[in-house]
């Protein structure tokens, strides 16, 4: 069961008010005259400086973090003020469900599932942030439909984990793990008997994207030949060649690495047929996600010597925290895996280094403050990218208004009908299939005239959700 050390950053006990699902954020504070300090001067009211910019009261706004979130992350998202709770862990589905139900932002790593049961409970979550590139773990369009926008972090951490398999390419070639572990045990076992070079080898990447292109680049380096396989027509780097079909590849690669997405056409992608078709004595790495190799039929190449070696980081389940255990009661074939040779087992590490967690920190960090502060959808995955200029401090009466929406006719000629008493000063849409997203900047708005706007956006049949800023 996982361990929840917390560490709560911000002020935990302060009260938030509720924020409705169509989310007027704290209406009553929403006309901020420009502070007299100001001076008039023509002060953007940008991200870094929230203090006395802050377009609505950024205490109110409940953040819960999972599973480590790095610090870099958090002092982005305390130094808004707003109220951020860090747990070290991911949570179970029930925990989770209560926690979510309380928050605005939530933020989590490759951990936690985020299904639409989940979201379902979620009343006043505007946004998720996954401090990781993998977005499988969030049911995306649920959250699309509801209005809540997904970030992420799309290649910081790619160079840690290129960098992780070309430690393991060595490892494997010349069997590293079992040495070590031997002497460990007070073992001498000095032997060249099947221990390779990996100069003029063969290195086969599925997945030839952030990870796999960056791959390619260092593996040439040390001298191998790379050959990829992916569903898109993709520029070779260096002398890599593109294969044409996957069976090509596993034909002719000593080392084969997988750096798909998950997907239902990546699910046991390498299974018991693509084992036969590799070469014998190569070698399987997987750090992308576990459900892409059928671990069963790995353990059988394994045994009969098809496969020399194997570098696992992923797997289909995976325990909360550090300290739990790696056993058969969370994947049935566990013990068989630890018990064989030459295989590296890591607990999904790929991404897991300093620069890779800070950065990431940092990019999604400041994505979720765009996003609550200003509403800017760029970098979302699952919401249509849309960007308005900020609004200027020495204009008052202005409001930002923000309207996720079905993408059905006659929306806007409706919605502009609503703001059209004011004074439309910018306005953009953008939809992604089914969603639309509206985001229009208006003045000579008085702050009693906020809550008629939003009850008049939320009661159009193609609401999903209305957020009024400033
Ligand atoms: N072990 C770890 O800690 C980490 C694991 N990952 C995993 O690695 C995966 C890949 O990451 P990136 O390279 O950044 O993703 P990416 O999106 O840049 O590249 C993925 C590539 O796979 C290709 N692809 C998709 N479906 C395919 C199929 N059926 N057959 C062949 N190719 C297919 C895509 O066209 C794309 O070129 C992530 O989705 C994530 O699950 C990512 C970071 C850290
Ligand atoms: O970035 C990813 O997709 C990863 O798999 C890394 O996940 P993590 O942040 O270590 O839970």
């Amino acid at each position: 069961m996982a361990t929840q050390a917390q560490d709560i950053v911000g002020s935990p006990n302060r009260l938030a008010r509720v924020v409705s699902h169509s989310l007027s954020i704290s209406p009553t504070a929403t006309f901020h005259s420009p502070p007299s300090s100001f001076g008039g001067a023509q002060l953007t009211r940008t991200i870094t400086a929230p203090k006395q910019l802050k377009p609505f009261d950024t205490q109110d706004i409940k953040i819960l973090l999972l599973e480590n979130v790095n610090q870099s992350g958090r002092d982005i998202l305390a130094a808004q003020g707003y109220q951020v709770e860090a747990l070290k862990t991911s949570l179970p589905e029930d925990q989770l469900i209560e926690k979510i139900r309380q928050v605005h932002v939530i933020g989590i790593r490759s951990k936690t599932k985020l299904s639409e049961k989940v979201l379902r409970e979620a009343k006043n979550l505007i946004v998720v942030g996954c401090f990781c590139i993998g977005t499988n773990q969030v049911d995306l369009d649920y959250a699309a439909r509801h209005g809540i926008a997904v970030f992420n972090s799309p290649f910081a951490n790619s160079r840690s984990v290129a960098e992780l398999v070309i430690a393991e390419i060595i490892t494997l070639a010349r069997q590293l793990g079992d040495r070590s572990n031997e002497l460990h045990r007070g073992t001498w076992n000095k032997v060249s008997s099947k221990c390779w070079e990996i100069r003029g080898k063969t290195l086969g990447i599925i997945g030839y994207g952030h990870i796999g292109s960056q791959l390619s680049v260092l593996a040439e380096a040390m001298g191998m030949s790379v050959i990829y396989y992916d569903i898109l027509n993709l520029m070779a780097l260096g002398t890599a060649k593109q294969m044409p079909t996957l069976s090509a590849l596993l034909n002719d690669a000593d080392f084969v690495t997988c750096h798909v997405p998950e997907l239902p056409e990546t699910k046991n992608m390498i299974g018991a047929d693509q084992f036969e078709q590799m070469k014998q004595g190569s070698y399987l790495i997987n750090a992308s996600r576990g459900t892409v190799v059928d671990i069963p039929a790995l353990i059988n190449a394994s045994r009969n010597g098809k496969i020399a070696g194997s570098a696992l980081d992923v797997y289909p389940s995976e325990p909360g925290g550090n300290g739990d255990y790696f056993t058969n009661d969370l994947n049935p074939w566990a013990e068989d895996l630890r018990s064989l040779k030459n295989i590296i087992l890591t607990p999904h590490i790929g991404g897991s280094t300093e620069e890779a967690q800070r950065a990431i920190g940092v990019e999604v960090g400041e994505a979720l403050v765009r996003y609550v502060n200003s509403g800017v959808t760029l970098g979302s995955v699952n919401l249509p990218e849309v960007n308005l200029r900020s609004l200027t401090m020495d204009e008052p009466n202005h409001a930002r208004v923000i309207y996720v929406h079905h993408n059905v006719p006659g929306v806007l000629r409706k919605v502009n009908e609503i703001l059209g008493d004011h004074n439309v000063d910018k306005q953009i849409t953008d939809n992604k299939g089914d969603v639309a997203y509206l985001m229009a900047d208006i003045s000579d708005v008085r702050p009693g005239q906020i809550k008629e706007i939003s009850d008049s956006l939320e009661a159009l049949s193609s609401r999903i959700m209305t957020r009024i800023l400033y």
